[in-house]
């Protein structure tokens, strides 16, 4: 065991540059969760910057049995964050087999049109009650007519009986009117505008090129409608480096924009650095949020080169470094309602990802859910899942919360290497691996 000063193998070095920040939020007090007896095993005390108004979010969390708390106290303007690491002296409660929880709902998905759309649409349908529709088809979604079309076309190849509803999002360009924002919201079936960086990403390419140049009298009608942004945090600038996009765009774009505009609702999607969970938390809960995909939970960018190139781990922003997905693990799984659920399942056909100018998008629909129980499992939290995964979206946008429930086993199960449909194949994320928790089809009232 480890001498006192010094932290459990496997757990964060609290003597390094870069301690704990902030305190787990699962140690805290009041969440209704009886502490089981602890014995402490390891304290140690750093350093902090006594100005931070926001301490970054810890890097590493401690696997059970071990638990941090962490003790903030200030003398003269020295601050020194304390850390105990506590192991329990009890044995754990046996993990739980089952779970039922509130059907999930997926804010940001990619179902495409036509024929990849019917082999797609039910395995979304099959665990979520709804999906926040993504509009960067060819052409783009950029009215609130071709919104209702796209519409129409989901609900038709929906599995017979199947209650999923789609929830329509527009294309913001250089061009959107303000006209345009009102005739969205008062359609009913439109409830979020998204912002794609002109080149960003897949189908970007009419996206917007100035958004302060050119779309401010939107964003203003849009913060007044109450219609959520939807944002790839993304900057395009050939000369920035791919891994720090996102940081990039944090400072030049979003940061200025909630400045300039605190009343719009903002959705970081599919966030990829611990530079976007601070940003997020430093924002006021309620105002930004972030989604936050099962490939950037569950991989870092080794996942990319392992044994060669692998273009199905493949997905923009691009897989990061270990650093920022323990970061995003210890934020989603902290219980914030600052998180939810964005698969960001993008379906390409098989060859236009194995060739030479290969495409960007994970296919996770079919397994995304068993992919986040994971996450939750790993970190000790199942009892967090059911907030990300069904709760916290429908409460940002203000939307009721399904009412049905649906269940996940722990049961073995192979992902199909590929999925076929008319014209071709589609390899799902995970490909031929075995998942462990197996979500029913059957919905549970
Ligand atoms: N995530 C991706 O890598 N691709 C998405 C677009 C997007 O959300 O960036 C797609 O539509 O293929």
């Amino acid at each position: 065991m480890s001498s006192p000063g010094q932290l459990p193998p496997g757990t964060p070095n609290a003597n390094s540059s870069l301690p704990f920040g902030h305190t787990p939020r699962s140690s805290r007090e009041g969440n209704g969760i009886k502490r089981r007896p602890m014995q402490i095993v390891a304290t140690s005390t750093v350093s902090a910057n006594p100005h931070v108004k926001h301490l970054p979010r810890p890097f590493l969390r401690p696997s059970p049995p071990y638990r941090a708390r962490v003790h903030l106290s200030s003398f003269w303007n020295k601050t020194s964050i304390s850390i105990t690491m506590a192991a329990s002296t009890s044995p754990p409660p046996p993990p739980p087999q089952e779970l039922a929880i509130t059907r999930p709902d997926d804010w940001h998905l990619h179902l495409r049109e036509g024929d990849v759309l019917a082999a797609v649409l039910p395995h979304s349908a099959m665990h979520f009650g709804r999906a926040i529709v993504m509009p960067n088809l060819k052409p783009p979604v950029t009215t609130t007519a071709r919104a209702l079309e796209y519409r129409e076309e989901i609900l038709r190849a929906l599995p017979p009986g199947s209650s999923f509803m789609p929830l329509m999002t527009l294309y913001l360009t250089d061009n959107t009117s303000p006209k345009e924002i009102k005739l969205a919201k008062k359609s009913g079936v439109v409830f979020a505008v998204k912002l794609y960086p002109a080149g960003a990403t897949t189908n970007s390419q009419d996206g917007v090129t100035d958004i302060f140049g050119k779309c401010l009298p939107v964003l203003e009608e849009m913060a007044r409608q109450e219609m959520p942004l939807l944002v790839h945090g993304e900057v395009t600038d050939q000369h920035v480096d791919t891994f720090d996009r996102e940081k990039v765009f944090i400072e030049k774009i979003l940061a200025p924009l909630v400045q300039k505009l605190p009343q719009l609702k903002i959705v970081m999607e599919h966030i990829t650095t611990m530079d976007a969970v601070n940003f997020v938390e430093s924002c006021k809960e309620g105002h930004v949020a972030a989604t936050v995909t099962p490939q950037h939970l569950l991989l870092n960018r080794n996942a990319l080169f392992r044994g060669g190139l692998q273009p199905h781990n493949y997905c923009l922003p691009v897989l990061k470094r270990e650093i920022h997905r323990q970061a995003i693990v210890s934020a989603v799984t902290s219980g914030s309602k600052q998180y939810f659920l964005g698969t960001d399942s993008a379906p390409h056909d098989k060859r236009r990802k194995e060739c030479s100018c290969g495409c960007a998008g994970i296919y996770s629909a079919p397994v995304a859910l068993s992919l986040y129980a994971k996450v939750f499992e790993q970190a000790g939290t199942l009892d967090k899942l059911e907030a990300f995964t069904s709760f916290n979206g429908p409460d940002f946008y203000g939307l009721p919360r399904n009412t049905s429930k649906i269940v996940l086993r722990k049961s073995a199960w192979k992902v199909p290497d590929t999925y076929s449909y008319s014209s071709g194949e589609i390899v799902p994320m995970f490909t031929g691996n075995t998942l462990e928790w197996l979500p029913s089809d059957q919905l549970e009232e």
